[in-house]
Parts: C-alpha cells; sequence; structure tokens
C-alpha cells in the first residue's frame, strides 16, 4: 500500500479530494501526513477532522537552508512516504529533497502547461492569465516535479472551455472541478503501480 504524503498551502479541496478518494476506496495507499509551510490555512483543519498527522515547516522558521531541508527529508521518512503529492503548495521544493525523491513528487496545476507556468503562475494568477488571452480552452496539469516551477515531464490533463463572459473566479471553479477529478485518478494509478513493484 502507497504511503503518501501532501504539501498544501491554503484552502485544500484538492486535499479533500485525495482524502475522499482513499476513504471510498478509490486509491489504494494511506495519506501518512499534511506539510504546510503556513499555519492558519483551511488544509489544517481537513487533516484534523480525517486523523492526518499535520506538521508546518517553512524556511523562515529555520536559521539556515540546510536545517529546513533536512527538517523536510526527516519528515518525509520518518512517514515512510513513497508519494509525495504538491495540492496547491507555494513554495519550491528545494533540490535535495527531488534527488531523495526522484519521480515520486508530483503537482497539480491549473492550466494546460507549459501554458501559464513558472514563476508567478499560481491561483488566480494563472486564469487571470488565460483570461488576458483571450485563450477559447484552459484546464488543468499533473505533472512530475523537477528542479523548476512546472517543466517536469506532464502525467495527465483535463480541459475546459473558455467563455466569452468568464471572469477569473468562474473560470478557476471550472478547472477546479476537473482537478478534483484529475488528481485522485493520477494518483490511484500511481498506487497501483507501486503495489505491483
Ligand atoms: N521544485 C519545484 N517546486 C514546486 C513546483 C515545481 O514544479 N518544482 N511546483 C509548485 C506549484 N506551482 C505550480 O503548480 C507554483 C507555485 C508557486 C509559484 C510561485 O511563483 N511562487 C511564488 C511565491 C508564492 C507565495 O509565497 O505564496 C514565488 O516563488 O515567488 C509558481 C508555481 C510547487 N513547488
Ligand atoms: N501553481 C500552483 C497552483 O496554482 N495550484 C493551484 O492552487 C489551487 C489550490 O486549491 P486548493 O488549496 O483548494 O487545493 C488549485 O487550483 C491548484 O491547481
Amino acid at each position: 500500500m502507497i504511503n503518501i504524503v501532501v504539501f498544501a498551502s491554503g484552502s485544500g479541496t484538492n486535499f479533500q479530494s485525495i482524502i475522499d478518494a482513499v476513504e471510498e476506496g478509490k486509491i489504494n495507499g494511506r495519506i501518512r501526513g499534511l506539510i504546510t509551510n503556513k499555519t492558519d490555512i483551511q488544509s489544517i483543519e481537513r487533516a484534523r477532522k480525517h486523523n492526518i498527522p499535520h506538521v508546518t515547516i517553512y524556511p523562515g522558521a529555520f536559521d539556515n537552508q540546510s536545517e529546513y531541508v533536512d527538517t523536510l527529508l526527516t519528515r518525509l521518512a520518518n512517514w515512510e512516504t513513497d508519494l509525495i503529492v504538491l495540492a496547491g503548495y507555494m513554495l519550491k521544493i528545494p533540490s535535495a529533497v527531488i534527488e531523495n525523491y526522484e519521480g515520486k513528487i508530483i503537482n497539480i496545476h491549473p492550466s494546460l502547461l507549459p501554458k501559464y507556468g513558472g514563476k508567478g503562475f499560481y491561483g488566480i494568477n494563472v486564469h487571470q492569465a488565460v483570461l488576458e488571452n483571450e485563450e477559447q480552452e484552459s484546464g488543468c496539469t499533473v505533472h512530475i516535479v523537477t528542479e523548476e516551477y512546472d517543466e517536469g515531464p506532464v502525467l495527465a490533463q483535463r480541459k475546459v472551455p473558455v467563455y466569452d463572459t468568464d471572469d477569473a473566479e468562474e473560470l478557476a471553479k471550472r478547472v477546479l472541478k476537473q482537478e478534483h477529478q484529475l488528481l485522485p485518478e493520477v494518483i490511484a494509478k500511481l498506487a497501483n503501480k507501486h503495489s505491483k513493484t
């Protein structure tokens, strides 16, 4: 059974979709823990309600980057992590973590990468850029996490139409609905592959 650790920075609706899929038996895995970079976010409440351990780890709490990275790696090892899922996580995953979990970190991004990815493209900013460019379609992407933001191999995507009448919030809502389907589907496939190894 695959051990999953989720990273989140905000409301955690994608985190909730993973929780639901695990509890419904759609993902052959267990969520060993939640790591956040903030303390006052709904993701933490979601973890508490579902008896999922949580820890807040953020760079500013440490004297240097090395202590921060070591703390992340120790926590991930203690949870016997097989798969890391970035679910609305807004900080860059350090290189050392990527090296230790190469190919085992995935991220959900609210655009059709490679379009509208990279530094500055997070949350509502992504949808605003899509509308500013008068795109006819958008969507979401699950990809492998690599050194730079949003450059890793794409695992899966889902498309949504963009309407002339859309504002950023309406588009975000339409994309988010697809994220909640796509992310658990990808994790379920990775979990099944893991169970065969
Ligand atoms: N090493 C990696 N770390 C992360 C990746 C990645 O692909 N490689 N993906 C991001 C998630 N993400 C898009 O999907 C993303 C998140 C945040 C940013 C960004 O520009 N952040 C700002 C800071 C925002 C804040 O502090 O709230 C910044 O770096 O200036 C871009 C893309 C997660 N980590
Ligand atoms: N570049 C990263 C990024 O923009 N991620 C996006 O943040 C939102 C988090 O929502 P949630 O906290 O409700 O899951 C989601 O739309 C996710 O795709």
